[in-house]
């Protein structure tokens, strides 16, 4: 059937159905150059800092990008693997994973919204090796406007240039998903009985927001809260004594964050007695800076600083069987009448 293209026309693939897997975005190097580079980028998206462009470049420009990339270097550094970022490494392999479950059929890959690979050269790569059929999965659990709509957006800004776009669906939040709340809720206790100690709190720790963007409508407050609400539900049964707490972590800027902040929390358990705590992030797919270095490594410190004997930073769901079970589940639920 591809007999009246022209010579030159781009050879024609066999028609597969695709999916990408979507996250924020990390520097390509634990540097200064490439953490500032990859900054640039996030923090001029008006989506995640919505004040206005001539009050914030002055400020981004002047001020952030002069000083913030050489401390969150440092921070990259402590938490750098073999195989880079473990935003990034940890995605890939999911992606990986994902394949070897969907089969040959359907083609996996993987995108970050800022830096790479980026997610517009990632779709055009799937639609030039045949996917005219799309579904991108934005992995974070609960709906923010500085998170999931960003994706949605750089997809649009990317079909946008496309003469011959694929059909597209997208993956909605999952924050109170049945097969969601069961992967958390596997392995949190999988993790708990691999401990050498018995946390007296588990600590849910999402990342923050501004506060003005709950007021403003944002809907990812109440699906963390609720995240949090069906998890506790979910693990009394065989955890009947762990008190489970939420808090909100990653405070950027002077606006107010929504409350209350994962450090305080953890400074106050210590000071009215709570000695032993393990911590989990259920709005994180997979381990992060933001989790491996901020939780792991400075929220044990502060919290042994006030007064704690133990402390534990759980995994996120990363590529563990309860997570890629979850995740076959949601994106086979979406690819369905499409494969
Ligand atoms: C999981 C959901 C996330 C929300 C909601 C979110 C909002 C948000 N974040 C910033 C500013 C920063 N976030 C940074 C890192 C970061 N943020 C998320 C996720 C959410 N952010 C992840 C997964 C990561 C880790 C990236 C990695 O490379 O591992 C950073 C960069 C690191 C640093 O310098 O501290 C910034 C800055 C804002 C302003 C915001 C909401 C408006
Ligand atoms: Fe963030
Ligand atoms: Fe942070």
């Amino acid at each position: 059937m591809t007999d009246h293209l022209p010579a030159n026309h781009p050879p024609v693939a066999k028609l597969r159905v695709g999916v990408l897997l979507v996250n924020l975005g990390t520097p390509d190097a634990p540097t200064p150059k490439a953490v500032r580079r990859y900054l640039k980028e996030f923090l001029s998206d008006p989506r995640v800092v919505e004040i206005p462009k001539l009050v914030w470049w002055p400020i981004l420009n002047g001020i952030i990008l002069n000083v913030r990339p050489k401390k969150s270097a440092h921070a990259y550094e402590q938490v750098w693997g073999p195989d880079g970022s473990p935003l990034a490494a940890i995605t890939k392999a999911q992606a990986a994973a994902l394949q070897a479950r969907l089969g040959d059929g359907v083609m996996v890959r993987w995108a970050m919204r800022y830096g790479n690979p980026a997610l517009g050269a990632e779709v055009q790569a799937m639609k030039d090796a045949g996917c005219e059929r799309i579904l991108v999965a934005p992995l974070y659990p609960q709906y923010s406007g500085a998170t999931t709509a960003t994706v949605i957006d750089a997809l649009g800004a990317q079909l946008a240039k496309m003469r011959w776009q694929p059909a597209i669906r997208t993956l909605p939040p999952y924050y109170d998903d049945a097969a969601h709340i069961e992967a958390l809720r596997a392995d949190t206790v999988r993790q708990l009985a691999a401990l050498d100690f018995t946390p007296e709190v588990l600590l849910l720790s999402f990342h923050g927001m501004p506060e003005r963007t709950l007021h403003l409508g944002d809907p990812y407050h109440c699906q963390c809260r609720k995240t949090a609400r069906l998890l506790a539900q979910a693990l009394a049964p065989t955890h009947p004594d762990l008190r489970i707490e939420v808090s909100f972590q990653s405070r950027f800027g002077r606006a107010k964050w929504l409350e209350p902040a994962t450090d305080a929390v953890l400074d106050q358990l210590a000071k009215a007695g709570t000695r032993r705590v393990a911590i989990a992030a259920p709005g994180f797919s997979a381990d992060c800076l933001e989790t491996r270095e901020e939780l792991a490594i400075r929220g044990a410190e502060d919290f042994k600083a006030a007064g704690g004997t133990h402390f534990a930073a759980l995994d996120c769901l990363n590529t563990s069987d309860a997570g890629m079970a979850m995740l076959d589940t949601l994106v086979r639920r979406e690819l369905a009448g499409w494969i």
